[in-house]
């Protein structure tokens, strides 16, 4: 059935006047119908002019050519006129003579202007020119009194056609993905428009006049190039929705924008009741080896003057330097003291937007240790994080000469480069084998086309990273000037407009940073504080409490504190000193806690009897197990207290550097980063190599290779996910680079990581038992899991994932056949009942093997 009619019963009329158009009876019928939809390229239909009842014609996908035939505008008694036009260039004249319509949508056509007969249809309400190329309105478009809906959204107007602006019944105006780059002042005069719709243009310029528009409920201006929300947009009371993201702007600052409605407004609110102050925040991370130079470079940064730090003050684990190069900029620098901590706690303390100082010692470089110096570094970043922007510092040049430092600013860039390439060379080569598994035609293609697509999407995005190196002396000075101009324009990229009550918060933070007095801020006491300032009115006060969530988002993302908000312990508690959360976590997260935990020591001897210490102590160095008596020893030198431990430890857990276990009613912490022994050898008692039942048992087997090293953090965050999966009374064995599960009687687990120096490393889920359904179930959400860890916290990692073949893995097969683990997501169709495996004497094996059939794939 080629031509649809709104009405089915209508069908058989179609029909047989398809067969014989010339029955009288027929067209009798046809002169009775008051819609008509036509939906195909067969040519325009002749019965049409018999249609004299007609109201409403709906004609899509019909191939007119350049023009509509003239029957149409015979239909007089038309009101509705919906018509996707592909090559129509202008709106035909005769229009006019449909004096009664109401609607009329001439869309997806190539019409360049809105001519000035269209002043003519007096009686249109609704209103759409649609994905048409027009860049002219005639003002006679502002005759349309009736008008309630407009759009002309995907079309190329670089004007705002004022004449729009005297439509004044328009509760609806859509002009998304136009080239428009202001809402001009008139807008003001459309007191009854409910949707502005105005998202992918250039619109720079708001006028505040917006702020008349009292009955506009949907404000929609993403994709733009706002930099400041005028305020009056705070007056529009009835504002449901206000979408503004994607935009530059500083007024509101991005966070807030991303906070959504009910907070911008909060801010414009604020911004209305006191002045504003435009303040520039940036944050830089500093990282290198220890002894790169990295203290002195910073504090010579800060302080405008050479400032060396001495041999001996090397200890620290963050410093956080504040530069104010000048009136309403401020800087911080954090200075990661070349620790480990950093890349074990890099969601903590790092954001894609803050960018990385990268520094090294310019007379230590070379060939051989580039990879270390830089390598390492850059792989820790782009892995978390592949969008920020990498500065390489190479410093101490008062210590070489000037050719020298020539050829190893060179041998430097042309290191990165070949990075680069190298990286771009194995997604190129990940591709090929991609591509060639596609078109070898085997089943689960949808699997194979999203892995390109993410393969593709990598390639697409090349890592931020300078490639001329800045090269420094912190000893003279020499080249800071370079640096100083660089982090102050990247500061102003930065600069936000924010309500002058909000310096009260941001300034008390950095008063109390200053003072150094207290380990963290509560905000209880801090909302105390706001209620003691008698000097500022009440209304100030409260606004500010409103906003407070805000002003900490804000500060957070500036660098200014660590706060996070996930639950109510953590959110009561304010780092405002990095140096102290990275102290707590450092104390946790040693490996050179062997040393430390000794009896003797007075954090220790007066907590503990000998044998209870030697018990714990047990726990932690070979089974990674620490107890809160433990923690709140090791964190006493900080005097956080019970709300500042219990906010650390919920910090820990949220970011998945411990997983909590209560026995007896007492939590203990299992912390995989502390452990540094090989499998018990238990543990090849319970797993064999082989599957130790293959006639009752099978095995299902995730393997991730790593194009080098899995990023730092990834697999001992994954082995605390994993408890996630676990019933509750289960063994669980952990070691330095493996976990075994028992999970009941039947089903077995092992995560394992392996080192493989000539293929890069391999992280390994294996899931064993006689149930095989029961195993795809935790197999699928497991995988789901691991997927979404390298999504949300690696997607810089390069890593391929494989489901191997069950039945290669019973037979023991020593290379078994790797399925790309996306066949986990892609169901095959109903019919497939085998899928190909070289290793099986019939060449294939059942479909159930390889994916889990009737059972409900994990997302
Ligand atoms: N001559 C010279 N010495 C420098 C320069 N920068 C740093 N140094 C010296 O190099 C040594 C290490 O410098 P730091 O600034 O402490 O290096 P770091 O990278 O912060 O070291 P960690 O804190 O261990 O990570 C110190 O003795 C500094 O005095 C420089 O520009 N010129």
């Amino acid at each position: 059935m080629s031509n649809r009619l709104v009405n089915s019963e209508k069908l058989k009329v179609l029909e047989l006047l398809r067969n014989d158009p010339q029955s009288e009876a027929l067209l009798l019928e046809v002169a009775k119908w008051d819609m008509l939809r036509i939906g195909d390229k067969l040519g325009f239909p002749e019965y049409i002019t018999r249609c004299t009842n007609l109201k409403t014609l709906c004609v899509w996908v019909h191939d007119f050519g350049v023009s509509i035939p003239e029957t149409v505008f015979d239909l007089n008694t038309l009101q509705a006129l919906l018509i996707s036009a592909v090559d129509l260039t202008e709106i035909p004249r005769e229009i006019r003579q449909l004096a009664d319509l109401t609607t009329l949508y001439i869309q997806n056509g190539k019409i360049t202007n809105i001519s000035d007969f269209i002043g003519d249809l007096v009686n249109l309400k609704r209103l759409s020119f649609m994905k048409n190329r027009i860049n002219l309105v005639s003002i006679e478009l502002g005759k349309l009194k009736q008008l309630t809906y407009l759009s002309l959204s995907d079309n190329s107007l670089a004007d705002f056609p004022l004449c729009i602006c005297e439509l004044y019944k328009l509760k609806h105006l859509v002009l998304t993905e136009n080239k428009l780059n202001i809402i001009p002042s008139e807008i003001r005069k459309l007191t009854n428009l409910e949707g502005l719709f105005a998202s992918h243009n250039e619109i720079s310029v708001i006028s505040p006049d917006i702020g008349s528009l009292t009955k506009l409920k949907f404000l929609d201006l993403r994709y733009n190039q706002v930099e400041v929300v005028p305020f009056e947009i705070g007056y529009l009371d009835a504002l449901k929705q206000f979408w503004i993201t994607k935009n530059p702007t500083k007024q509101p600052p991005q966070n807030v924008c991303s906070q959504g409605t009910q907070a911008i407004m909060r801010y414009l609110e604020d911004l209305r009741r006191s002045a504003a102050i435009e303040t520039a925040r940036l944050k830089i991370n500093v990282l290198g080896e220890t002894c790169a130079g990295k203290s002195s470079f910073v504090r010579s940064l800060a302080a405008g003057e050479t400032r060396m730090t001495p041999m001996a003050d090397r200890t620290h684990v963050i410093d956080q330097a504040a530069w104010q190069p000048e009136k309403g900029i401020l800087i911080r620098i954090n200075d990661f003291g070349g620790h480990d901590i950093y890349k074990l706690a890099h969601s903590i303390f790092m954001d894609k937007n803050s960018p990385v100082f990268l520094v090294f010692d310019i007379n230590e470089i070379n060939e051989s240790n580039s990879n270390i110096l830089l390598g390492t570094w850059i792989n820790v970043v782009l892995s978390k994080s592949p969008k920020t922007k990498i500065i390489l510092i190479g410093t101490q040049a008062d210590r070489c000469n000037d050719t020298a430092i020539q050829v190893k600013s060179k041998e430097v860039s042309a290191y990165v480069e070949d990075l680069l390439v190298r990286r771009e060379l194995s997604l190129k080569s990940q591709l090929e084998a991609v591509r060639q598994r596609m078109e070898e035609e085997l089943p689960f293609q949808e699997a194979f086309k999203a892995k390109n697509a993410v393969i593709s999407s990598s390639l697409s995005e090349t890592p931020d990273i300078a490639r001329s190196i800045k090269v420094v002396s912190s000893n003279s000075l020499s080249g800071f000037q370079a640096i100083q101009k660089l982090a102050v324009s990247m500061a102003r990229e930065k600069a936000v407009i924010l309500p002058e009550s909000w310096f009260i918060v941001t300034d008390y933070v950095e008063r109390e940073k200053v003072r150094k007095t207290e380990p963290y801020l509560k905000k209880s006491k801090l909302i105390i504080y706001l209620d003691s300032l008698e000097n500022e009115s009440i209304e100030k006060r409260e606004a500010v409490k409103e906003v407070l969530p805000e002003i900490l988002r804000y500060l957070h993302g500036s660098g200014e504190i660590i706060w996070f908000e996930q639950s109510p312990v953590l959110s009561e508690v304010i780092f405002h000193r990095h140096e102290i959360v990275a102290g707590l976590l450092k104390a946790v997260l040693r490996h050179d806690m062997e040393d430390l935990l000794v009896h003797s020591r007075p954090e220790f001897v007066h907590q503990f009897s000998k044998f209870g210490f030697a018990l714990a102590r047990e726990d932690i160095l070979h089974r990674g197990i620490m107890t809160y008596k433990m923690l709140q020893c090791l964190w006493k030198p900080f005097n956080i207290g019970d709300i500042g431990a219990n906010a650390v430890i919920e910090l820990m857990k949220n970011f998945e550097m411990c997983y909590s276990v209560v026995v007896n009613k007492v939590e203990y912490l299992h912390i995989p980063w502390l452990l540094n022994e090989t499998a018990p050898s238990s543990i090849s008692n319970r797993w064999h190599h082989r599957i130790e039942d293959p006639d009752n048992q099978d095995q299902l087997t995730l393997e991730l290779h790593f194009v080098d090293h899995p990023p730092i953090g990834f697999y001992e965050q994954e082995a605390v996910r994993l408890n996630k999966f676990i019933e509750h009374k289960t063994t669980r064995v952990d070691w330095k680079d493996g976990v075994f599960v028992e999970m009941d009687q039947n089903t077995r687990c092992l995560l394992q990581r392996k080192a493989n120096h000539d293929n890069g490393d391999v992280i390994t889920f294996a899931l064993r038992g006689s149930h095989l359904r029961d195993l795809w179930k935790t197999f699928l959400e497991v995988h789901r899991d691991i997927r979404l860890l390298l999504i949300e916290e690696y997607p810089g990692a390069q890593c391929d994932m494989f489901s191997l073949c069950p039945h290669c893995v019973k037979e023991g097969v020593p290379d078994p056949t790797k399925f790309p683990a996306e066949v986990l997501r892609d169901p095959p169709s109903q019919d497939i009942t085998s899928i190909p495996c070289r290793h099986s004497k019939t060449g294939s094996v059942p479909v159930y093997l390889v994916y889990p059939q009737n059972i409900l794939v994990a997302g």
